[in-house]
């Protein structure tokens, strides 16, 4: 069977997008990872389907999965590309803002020119639970431990969950280790993605995300944004907020609790093609 795909990024987090609107999604996470090879598939940090929406409210609905071919709620630099596609599909017009059903519920875009898009990501959970993290109660820093060590973190869902340590040097080795340890870090019930940040002044922070099913990325959306919401609760950062990653930037508005969080940036396409299907073993 070929199945015929769009590969797109959102500065350097790149992805597969399959158009699902008619036939709906039907990889199980054997074929998922066998796409997701970079070797001897197509490659991606996760895999998007465009797929009719559940809730009316909503236009579309999109899913996601890591390259390791487990799921996630939420991903921010694929949404925008979802935004891209459908613009290119001729589903979503220049300005129109939409809402997009993601497994974590719906989210507004806007697509403000073909390659760059702004969307409404929610309101980040602090409440433990919600995360899921291990906590007696919420707080803007938790102690944890890792390995030997103890650490202080971040932890907050964006319809999935984060880790964020503040590192003052970004080329601290120790963050080598503790991305995969935090990560599945046995206080975080469905793992965690996991971000390294320094802050450069108010407005201005360093990222680097190592992500939960799909390891050190070039950016992660949703990092960015939990990156931004745990230092403005922690009151360090303005309203505005531009995150460097180690493939571009990404704007953070988020003005605190009660109001949503929006996230800007590019969405690009990469190429076209058609993937053959492994068979299914005997
Ligand atoms: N790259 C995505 C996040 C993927 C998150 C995924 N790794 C998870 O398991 O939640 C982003 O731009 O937000």
């Amino acid at each position: 069977m070929q199945l015929r795909f769009s590969k797109m990024h959102g500065i350097g987090n790149d992805f597969v997008v399959l158009d699902c609107r008619r036939d709906g999604f039907a990889l199980d996470a054997t074929q998922i990872r066998a796409l997701g090879d970079r070797r001897t598939g197509v490659g991606f940090d996760q895999l998007l389907s465009v797929e009719p929406a559940r809730d009316p409210s909503c236009a579309f609905y999109y899913g996601i999965w890591n390259r390791d071919g487990s799921l996630s709620g939420q991903c921010g630099n694929g949404v925008r590309c979802v935004a891209a596609w459908l613009h290119r599909a001729g589903a979503l017009a220049l300005g129109d803002q939409v809402l997009l059903e993601s497994p974590s519920g719906p989210v507004t875009v806007c697509l403000l020119a073909t390659n760059e898009v702004a969307v409404d990501m929610g309101e980040p959970v602090f409440e433990p639970a919600r995360i899921p993290f291990v906590a007696e109660a919420a707080a803007d820093r938790y102690e944890i431990r890792a390995g030997d060590d103890m650490l202080q973190i971040g932890a907050v869902s964006m319809g999935n969950p984060h880790a964020v340590v503040v590192l003052n040097d970004p080329d601290d080795p120790a963050q080598m280790q503790l991305g995969p340890l935090l990560s599945t870090h046995e206080r975080f019930a469905q793992g965690a993605n996991t971000g390294f940040v320094q802050q450069l002044d108010r407005g201005h922070l360093r990222l680097r995300v190592y992500e939960r099913g799909a390891g050190w990325t070039r950016a992660c959306g949703t990092g960015a944004c939990a990156a931004m919401a745990v230092l403005h609760q922690r009151g360090e950062v303005d309203d505005r907020v531009q995150v460097e990653l180690p493939g571009g930037t990404l704007r953070i508005d988020w003005t605190g609790p009660g109001h949503p969080l929006w996230m800007t940036g590019p969405a690009a396409f990469a190429f076209e093609g058609e993937w053959t299907v492994p068979a299914p073993k005997a």
